[in-house]
């Protein structure tokens, strides 16, 4: 067998038995450690057409071969001419370069449903045809500059010979697989952070002496956002996972982040005094959990293992979270509701619901629509008490 027939050969048997269970990246590694004689160059290859496999959704599922969907993604995926796609499908490959809606006729895909058969589920603000082209591509790493270090980081990323595009004030875009950290020693000098999600940052305006609560804080992105753009304020943040929170101990230290409060709280309950006493927030930054569908270029084995029922569940959990959220904030404070979902019942039908049940109305906000610029697209509505 030639080296590419063995890379082919290698991504169906991945295709074959990976059921979904663990994200992708993980199962990869598992299979790599298993197979220990694949070099690194072999195992990028094997990953990137597991990629385009799952890349394709549920384009021709059931209908033709794991073969040809592999090499049907690759093709997608593709801007230039590769060895392997001119080994198996020179006449796909002579075509590498066109966009990938030209390719999409050229295949005689006309309805994009077939690829992602959600579309119907889409809040209003999200383009169907961009939207769903740029699950073709792999979103870029973004990091975001602190403390004023941004000329200092593109000297190095210059030495380093990466390339770069500064996309804002403090937005740099990289290739996905720059390791950031081998080139920037100091962590205190920027954030590993989604273009889309620094963007939520503008709706936050904080001022000296408030009263904040990060609610569904995690690792903490958000809070670090929102401590960079105002040192003064108090803040809370809080979690139903005890082990997130202490990654977000661990981020807030590199971060130069000491003065905070930190509580462990299933929000799907109301808030006992017993925990907070009888305080109330002047904001509060609400990132719930989610589809997460909005990320699925990043993790596209989704766009076949999603099952439509999920949505719901997730919009139960919202709905119950953010009526025990709100309960908490001061008559005329703000409370952020934000997902990285990319679903109306997610985003528009929660805020109604918000208004509905808690009688906080809509400021600002709307849909983020990241895969414009090959970032994650979110929703983020801003509302008041
Ligand atoms: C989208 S993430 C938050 C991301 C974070 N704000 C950031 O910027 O990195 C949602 C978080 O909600 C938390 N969560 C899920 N269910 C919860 C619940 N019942 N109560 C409180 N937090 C919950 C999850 O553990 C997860 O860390």
């Amino acid at each position: 067998m030639t080296r590419w027939e063995n890379y082919l050969f290698s991504a169906e048997e991945i295709t074959g038995s990976y059921d979904g269970t663990l994200p992708l990246h993980h199962y990869l590694k598992g299979f790599f450690k298993q197979h220990p004689y694949m070099g690194s160059r072999d195992r990028r290859q094997i990953s990137q057409l597991v990629y385009a496999y799952y890349r394709l959704g549920y384009l021709w599922k059931g209908k033709k071969g794991t073969s040809e969907r592999v090499l049907t993604g690759t093709f997608l995926c593709e801007q230039q001419s590769t060895e392997l796609l001119r080994f198996f499908r020179p006449d796909l490959d002579d075509k590498a370069g066109l966009p990938v809606a030209d390719k999409l006729d050229l295949l005689g895909v006309n309805n994009l449903a077939e690829i992602f058969p959600f579309a119907g589920e889409l809040s209003p603000g999200i383009d169907i045809p961009s939207f769903i082209q740029s699950f073709f591509a792999q979103p870029h790493l973004f990091i975001r500059t602190r403390n004023n270090r941004q000329l200092a980081i593109t000297r190095l990323l210059d030495k380093a010979g990466i390339s770069y595009e500064v996309t804002g004030d403090d937005t740099i875009a990289l290739p996905n697989s720059t390791k950031i950290d081998t080139i920037i020693a100091d962590k205190g000098w920027y954030e590993i952070q989604d273009a889309s999600s620094q963007q939520v940052g503008q709706l936050f305006t904080p001022a000296p002496g408030e009263l904040w609560w990060d609610a569904c804080a995690a690792s903490g992105g958000k809070s670090i956002l929102l401590m960079d753009k105002q040192p003064g304020v108090k803040l809370m943040v809080s979690d139903v996972r005890a082990s997130i929170l202490q990654n977000l101990h661990q981020r807030f230290k590199e971060a130069g982040i000491r003065h905070y409060e930190s509580i462990v709280l299933d929000l799907t309950a109301p808030v006992a005094d017993s925990a907070i006493g009888k305080r109330r927030f002047d904001h509060i930054i609400l990132d719930a959990p989610c589809s997460g569908s909005g990320t699925w270029a990043r993790t596209p084995e989704n766009l076949s293992f999603f099952q439509a029922g999920k949505i719901e569940e997730f919009q139960q959990l919202q709905q119950r979270i953010a009526r025990n959220v709100a309960q908490l904030l001061k008559p005329g404070g703000t409370m952020t509701y934000i997902t990285c979902s990319v679903f109306r019942k997610e985003n528009e039908d929660v805020v109604s619901y918000i208004e509905k049940e808690t009688g906080l109305k809509t400021l600002e906000g709307g849909v983020i629509a990241g895969y414009g610029q090959r970032a994650d697209s979110m929703f983020a509505v801003k509302m008041t008490k």
